[in-house]
């Protein structure tokens, strides 16, 4: 049985639909008594669940994978009414992390075996990968279900356990995870679910039992835990935000490369920390790429996320994150950006913000150096592909990047330039068996693929001298 630890105090935890702005649920924080009992029960759990073969922690890990399937339509129906994202999207997200969970469950036991070493000096050396203990997870709203997965399923499998706090608007799916861990067979304390405080995510860092944390969320929120992480010495994985350029160098079907690119950036109503931010488009082809665009956003109205009519498009996640957006379209229209669709802000309490296509973006611009955590498909006109390399690496992030062009080896040359995690070229890798992550603002640390299981454990040496 996995815990939900949830008691007394009043809380920001609550289900609050996008859609209307209405207060559907809402749920205490947890007590300080309760966080010690979820650290007391996970590093109990790790006692035992660490101490099990792999290969009985993957029939489980398999199970969990399952369930998520099994269970995609009310998983999806939960994410959707907490925060906004279309229903089918939601429902492939939860479909996605069956992917994540089966992978690791597969590949886990080969990524975790012995390492053999041919030890120059005589002796047996080995690298064992064994467990570290009870972790801290901290995740976002944006993709409630597929964060989790992406730090638990690698870490279930190496035999470490789980303290897992999620984002205060999404307290139905972190109940639901845990559900889920708890019908899988995910031992108690394993998993614990946490409606944890930001003071008492402090103190479970700097539990001395706490061996890692793993935050998927902002930069901001990256350099306090990042702080909390190293004051107290301990691991930290940071996932954070990104401002990836997207760059289209040419293309013999231009209405078509605006169609994917469009598709890209509005993927979860543009909260997608990899989404396509920046589009760096050749002059000779601009004013089609950008008319594309146009296209697509004009004559959208907005729509329920659970039906998803023909036309329509979807919330954002709250009123704050709709005006946070809004503020910064404002702030480069005021300075002289050009919009050329979309950029509405609906009347409160709902939160939706018409999909807008934006240029003329200049250096003083809060959209210049900012991440876009919504649908605005910002383009930048470039005339050589110095011009456009430059422009793509002048962020303080380096989560991903694209390449786009008709000339593969161009392409190619120019994305091997990107100052990024993830670097791609006519398309965008994205599965369960491919490293995610990045560098400079957007973070240390990688999920997912072998390196996702190759952060919380001990890469022990084990030597025998002859
Ligand atoms: N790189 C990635 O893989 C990735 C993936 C998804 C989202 N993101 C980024 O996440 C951001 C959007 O998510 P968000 O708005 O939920 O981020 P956020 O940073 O506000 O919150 C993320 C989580 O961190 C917690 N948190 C925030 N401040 C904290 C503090 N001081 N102490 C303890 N916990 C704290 C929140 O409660 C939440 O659970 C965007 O910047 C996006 O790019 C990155
Ligand atoms: O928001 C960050 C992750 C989005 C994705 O992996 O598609």
């Amino acid at each position: 049985m996995t815990t939900t630890a949830q008691q007394s105090n009043p809380s920001g935890y609550r289900v609050q639909n996008p859609a209307t702005g209405e207060v559907v649920e809402t749920f205490e924080t947890a007590t300080d008594a309760q966080v010690v009992q979820a650290v007391d029960a996970a590093q109990a759990a790790y006692e035992s669940w660490g101490a099990l073969p792999i290969a009985e922690r993957a029939v489980v890990v398999k199970r969990v994978a399952e369930l998520f399937t099994e269970r995609a339509d009310e998983l999806a129906s939960t994410i959707t009414l907490e925060m906004g994202k279309p229903f089918s999207e939601s429902k492939g997200e939860a479909e996605f992390c069956t992917d994540i969970f089966n992978y690791f469950a597969t590949e886990g036991p080969t990524l975790a075996a012995d390492q053999e070493i041919n030890a120059i000096g005589g002796g047996r050396a080995v690298v064992q990968r064994l467990p570290v203990g009870p972790l801290l997870g901290i995740m976002p709203w944006n993709y409630p279900y597929y964060q989790v997965a992406r730090f638990v399923a690698p870490n279930l499998m190496l035999g470490n356990t789980i303290v897992l706090k999620h984002a205060e608007t999404c307290p139905r799916s972190a109940m639901a995870i845990a559900q889920i861990m708890d019908d899988a067979g995910v031992p108690a304390g394993a998993y614990v679910n946490l409606f944890a405080t930001h003071d008492q995510i402090a103190d479970i860092i700097a539990d001395p039992r706490i061996q890692g944390v793993s935050l998927t969320g902002s930069e901001r929120a990256g350099a306090i835990i990042g702080q909390l992480a190293g004051q107290n010495l301990k691991k930290a994985v940071l996932e954070l935000g990104g401002s990836d350029p997207y760059v289209v160098l040419d293309s013999e079907d231009v209405k078509a490369a605006a169609k994917l690119a469009w598709d890209t950036r509005i993927e979860n109503t543009g909260q997608a920390c990899n989404s396509n931010k920046r589009m760096i488009v050749m002059e000779d082809i601009y004013d089609d790429f950008v008319a594309g665009l146009t296209e697509q956003a004009n004559g959208l109205v907005p729509g329920d996320p659970a039906t998803e009519d023909a036309g329509t498009f979807g919330p954002l996640s709250s009123r704050a994150a709709a005006e946070a957006v809004h503020e910064q379209v404002q702030d480069a229209v005021s300075k002289g950006a050009t919009l050329h669709a979309g950029g509405t802000l609906h009347d409160g309490p709902s939160c939706y913000y018409s999909p807008a296509v934006l240029t003329g973006i200049t250096k003083d611009m809060r959209a210049y150096r900012e991440e876009l955590f919504g649908p605005v498909a910002v383009v930048y006109k470039v005339s050589s592909d110095e011009e456009a390399i430059k422009l793509a690496n002048d962020t303080q992030y380096g989560l991903g990047g694209a390449v786009f062009s008709t000339d593969e080896e161009r392409a190619r040359k120019l994305a091997h330039r990107l100052q990024v995690g993830m670097a791609n070229v006519n398309g965008i890798g994205e599965d369960a068996d491919l490293p995610f992550g990045g560098v400079k603002r957007s973070g240390y640390g990688r999920e997912l693929g072998p390196l996702g299981m190759d952060e919380f454990v001990n890469k022990r040496l084990f030597y025998i001298a002859d």
